[in-house]
């Protein structure tokens, strides 16, 4: 070692004695190897921590069914957009409840197994994917958080929030803003104009969860524009981005890669249009964090998704930041606001509070969880309603029940909004929005836990040993079962609810008392086989918020206006102008329309 070191030193001492310009070049481009060599072996190492190592298999799982190129796990080698598209697949074609798809990791489908793993979060912590969503390294947030006992004490300081009493005292809020959005879908109908539904209700949410968590009122609806944290979130989830997942996954990795990739991109876009990137984004920003000054090297990057990605959660932290400040600056005091909650936490220990990262990373995450999943299950809804008019005419008949009076209703939408426990009793409403949850869980990327120490026994006798991979994709598990589903399952069809609550009053319970005589075993076994929301201690905390605005919205809307009517009779543009393709549900989080809109026309309701 010593000889070397002198080796080098008495060849830089040259160096230095003969420094003209080919050696400098020389010293220069021996460095830069260097520098690269180094980059490469780091990000391929703490890429292996986050993605797993391909080369670790493990034994016990040879016996599965398993996808054909096992040796790489088959939900980092495929588009992260699409790849329940091809679990669905994989679980159809191996005729199993649970397959292989990599190395180290499983898939499961079934509603048991999806129990016994979810239920059981202390247990099955989620696996280090949840890293890249930290907003820096070692800052974990409520939905990234990785350790349990974190975890439930982030989670007792937002609770309170989403309990149902807080969620009364926002009630006035959310009627506000669905007036404001009938109102704009009622001049939409009367200017027979398109309107951007899927626009509509992301600027709809967005406002809800701006107030609900940071105390602001942005009124997109009215503005029909977007906020600024709106605006970058969806720069980063809007453009749709192919080859990098592929060449990164499972594969080493370096920034040269990056680079190629985007390139390579740019130029398969419009072949494979079908794929995302988000997760590798999210690895090589944290990657840069570590560096210094590595931010700065993001404007270096060629234009393209990766510097869209990269340059969108920069924006959107320092978004959050100001979001901060200026609540510090203001010296709001609304208790029941999140942020609120956040600032004013303590440690019961140290009494110490959050720091600006951590606070920056729930901030992030509200608007992440809160804004696409709702909008996209109100765009959905509002899609099948607009493509099957019998179902709309069913639905309006039913809202007639609880607003009778629709021209007094939409006088004063705001003071007239039904209550949520009158709507949920109605059959079709409700068999409606089962269906919704069923058909478009915003979990369509599958959610990666990992098996404790001592292993786990499946309920049909599989063993999985500690620290295997353990996913599960709530849009695969909606559909697999056709048992339980019916061989229709692929289908959107509202009607298989009540037929299942029908079912119980003909046969099972026929004279069994009150509630139960409704409820009939499929239709027990069918409701809790939806995991929309996920279940267990990290199920989603945002639940009650998101089903009472569902629920409020629904009513409100479709009591007045049917989407999908075209009121000129001698118009020829179609009354719903994204076409089925479009429409297409894809990921790669959060489950949204391929063309990230809908565009249709709405008409004021007719009564039957
Ligand atoms: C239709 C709407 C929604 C759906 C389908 C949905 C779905 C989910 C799912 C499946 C999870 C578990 C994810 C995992 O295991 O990795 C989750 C977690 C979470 N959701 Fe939601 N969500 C919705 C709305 C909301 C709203 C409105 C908020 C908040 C404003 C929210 C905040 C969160 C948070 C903070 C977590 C992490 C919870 C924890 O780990 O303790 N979600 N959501």
């Amino acid at each position: 070692m010593s000889a070397w070191t002198a080796y080098v030193g008495t060849r830089v001492a040259e160096v230095r004695a003969h420094s003209d310009e080919g050696v400098q070049l020389g010293v220069a481009l021996v460095m830069a190897l260097a520098t690269a060599m180094l980059v490469f072996a780091r990000t391929r190492q703490q890429r292996t921590a986050v993605f797993g190592d391909p080369k670790v298999a493990n034994a016990a799982l040879d016996g599965l069914p398993a996808w054909p190129d096992a040796r790489h796990t088959l939900l980092n080698s495929t588009c992260p957009d699409t790849e329940h598209f091809e679990l669905l697949r994989l679980h159809d074609a191996l005729a199993s409840p649970i397959v292989r798809t990599g190395p180290n990791q499983v898939h499961i489908a079934d509603p048991a197994s999806h129990k016994l793993v979810f239920a059981q979060a202390t247990r099955f912590e989620k696996a280090p994917l949840y890293d890249l969503f930290n907003a820096e390294p070692g800052k974990a947030n409520l939905f990234s958080s990785r350790d349990a006992k974190h975890h439930a004490s982030r989670r007792r300081i937002v609770s309170h929030a989403f309990a149902p009493s807080s969620l009364a005292e926002f009630r006035g809020f959310i009627a506000n803003r669905i007036a404001a959005l009938v109102h704009r879908f009622d001049r939409a109908a009367e200017g027979g104009a398109y309107e951007d539904v899927f626009a509509a209700y992301q600027q709809f949410t967005g406002d809800i969860i701006s107030k609900f968590a940071f105390g602001r009122e942005d009124h997109m609806v009215e503005t029909g524009t977007f906020s600024p944290s709106l605006t970058v979130f969806r720069a980063v989830t809007l453009r749709r981005y192919s080859l990098d997942c592929v060449l990164f996954a499972d594969r080493s990795f370096c920034l040269v890669f990056c680079w190629l990739a985007a390139r390579l991109n740019e130029l398969l876009l419009g072949i494979r249009s079908r794929t995302g990137s988000l997760p590798q984004s999210l690895f090589v920003y944290q990657w840069l964090r570590r560096v210094p000054l590595g931010l700065h090297l993001v404007r270096l990057l060629p234009p393209g998704r990766l510097r869209t990605d990269l340059e969108g959660i920069r924006d959107l932290n320092a978004l959050m930041t100001g979001y901060i400040d200026e609540f510090l600056a203001t010296k709001r005091d609304d208790p029941h606001e999140v942020l609120h909650k956040l600032i004013h936490a303590r440690d019961p220990v140290t009494g110490e509070g959050l720091d600006k990262q951590t606070l920056v990373g729930e901030s992030r995450g509200l608007v992440v969880a809160g804004v696409e999943t709702t909008a996209a299950a109100l765009t959905y809804l509002t899609f099948q309603l607009a493509t099957h008019a019998h179902w709309y005419a069913r639905l309006r008949d039913e809202l007639a029940e609880v607003i009778p009076d629709q021209e007094t209703f939409v006088r004063d939408v705001e003071n007239a909004v039904p209550e949520e426990r009158a709507v949920v009793k109605l059959a079709f409403f409700n068999a409606l929005l089962k269906e919704t949850f069923r058909f478009y869980p915003a979990g369509v990327r599958p959610f990666p836990r990992t098996v404790p120490p001592e292993g786990v026994r499946l309920e049909y006798g599989v063993f999985l040993p500690g620290g295997t991979e353990i996913t599960c994709s709530s849009w695969v598990q909606g559909r697999w079962d056709r048992a339980l589903w019916g061989d229709d399952s692929e289908v959107f069809r509202p009607e298989r609810w009540i037929e299942a609550q029908q079912q119980s009053s003909d046969d099972d319970h026929k004279d069994a008392p009150g509630r139960e005589a409704l409820r009939s075993a499929r239709y027990a076994a069918m409701a809790s086989s939806i995991t929309t929301f996920s279940n267990g201690p990290r199920g989603c905390i945002g639940r009650n918020l998101a089903t009472l605005v569902l629920h409020l919205t629904c009513a409100s809307v479709f009591r007045c206006l049917q989407p999908g009517v075209n009121l000129d009779p001698q118009a020829t543009d179609p009354p719903v102008k994204t076409s089925e393709h479009d429409m297409e549900y894809i990921g790669p989080f959060v489950g949204n329309p391929r063309a990230h809109k809908l565009e249709l026309k709405w008409a004021t309701a007719t009564a039957s």
